[in-house]
């Protein structure tokens, strides 16, 4: 595990363009900021090529989609491809609503994503696997989460990030796990999302290695919470959130393999 890539981010500043939904947006563009990047949003399908032009990697969030939206999402992955941008998607929902799933699938039938990144219920979803999922979040299901990222990645010929309390990563054949976490993450909206636009960022630095900076962003990022929930008393979701933010600035890569468990 490069846990270096986190002083990379910090030293390059990597653009990282993201198409967001109105709930998250501004969690998401402080994320990347906090951690050493430098956010873009984009709501307009007419500045596609010349916003891909200036960013390093590209993150769509499928969260609350619109018609338009979803134009903008497509012209947004075909420009990503034919510039060479590395791509991440977040497939929101994509197990608890069929369109989404459907318009998910769609989307990527015509662009090739790099990464995606999402929760069991999301990823089972894109995997065919049957699982429980509920609204944005994990919901319950009792397959082997490991063969369902696995699975979803060969689908879908990318790299895969489910998460949860273990988060699992996969390329179709490797498999990676991260350990490290709190289920403060839960209780915060968002938390998932800023994952995903992280993961861009790892992205940006990592030469073509999406496995390794798909790894990377879920320790790193989990990591940073659970020191976060360690230094806390009570369950105090705000609290969490905010500290989350300074301490995604502040964790240094000392921090992070004090407490990094991973195989
Ligand atoms: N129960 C949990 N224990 C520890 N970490 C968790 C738990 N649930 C989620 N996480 C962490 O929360 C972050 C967001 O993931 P997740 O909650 O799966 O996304 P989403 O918000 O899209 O459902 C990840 O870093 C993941 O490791
Ligand atoms: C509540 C909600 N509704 C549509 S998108 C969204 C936010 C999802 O955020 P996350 O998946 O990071 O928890
Ligand atoms: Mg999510």
């Amino acid at each position: 595990m490069k846990i270096d890539l986190l002083n990379q981010i910090r030293a390059t500043n990597p653009v990282v363009l993201n198409i967001s939904n109105f709930v998250t947006v501004q969690d998401v563009a402080n994320g990347i900021n906090a951690i050493g990047g430098s956010p873009i949003m984009s709501e307009e399908i007419r500045e596609t090529d010349e916003m891909v032009g200036i960013s390093n990697a590209v993150t769509l969030n499928l969260g609350a989609f619109s018609k338009p939206q979803v134009a903008h999402i497509l012209a947004m992955g075909k420009a990503a491809n034919a510039q060479h941008k590395p791509l991440v998607i977040d497939p929101v929902a994509v197990g608890a609503i069929s369109f989404r799933k459907k318009t998910a699938l769609d989307l990527m039938n015509q662009f090739q994503v790099d990464v995606i990144r999402g929760n069991a219920g999301e990823i089972a979803a894109l995997a065919d696997v049957a699982w429980d999922a509920k609204g944005i979040d994990a919901g319950s299901g009792n397959q082997d989460v490991v063969e369902i990222a696995k699975k979803a990645a060969q689908k879908q010929n990318c790299v895969v990030i489910l998460s949860g309390a273990t988060d699992v990563i996969s390329d179709g054949e490797h498999v990676a796990r991260v350990f490290n976490g709190t289920p403060l993450f839960q209780l915060h909206v968002g938390s998932g999302d800023m994952l995903s636009s992280i993961v861009g960022a790892f992205c940006a630095v990592s030469d073509g290695d999406y496995f390794e900076a798909a790894q990377t962003a879920c320790l790193v990022f989990a990591s940073i919470g659970q020191l976060v929930a360690d230094q806390m008393k009570a369950e105090r979701p705000g609290t969490f959130a905010v500290r989350l933010m300074d301490e995604l600035h502040l964790a240094t890569v000392a921090d992070i393999e004090k407490i990094a468990q991973f195989d």
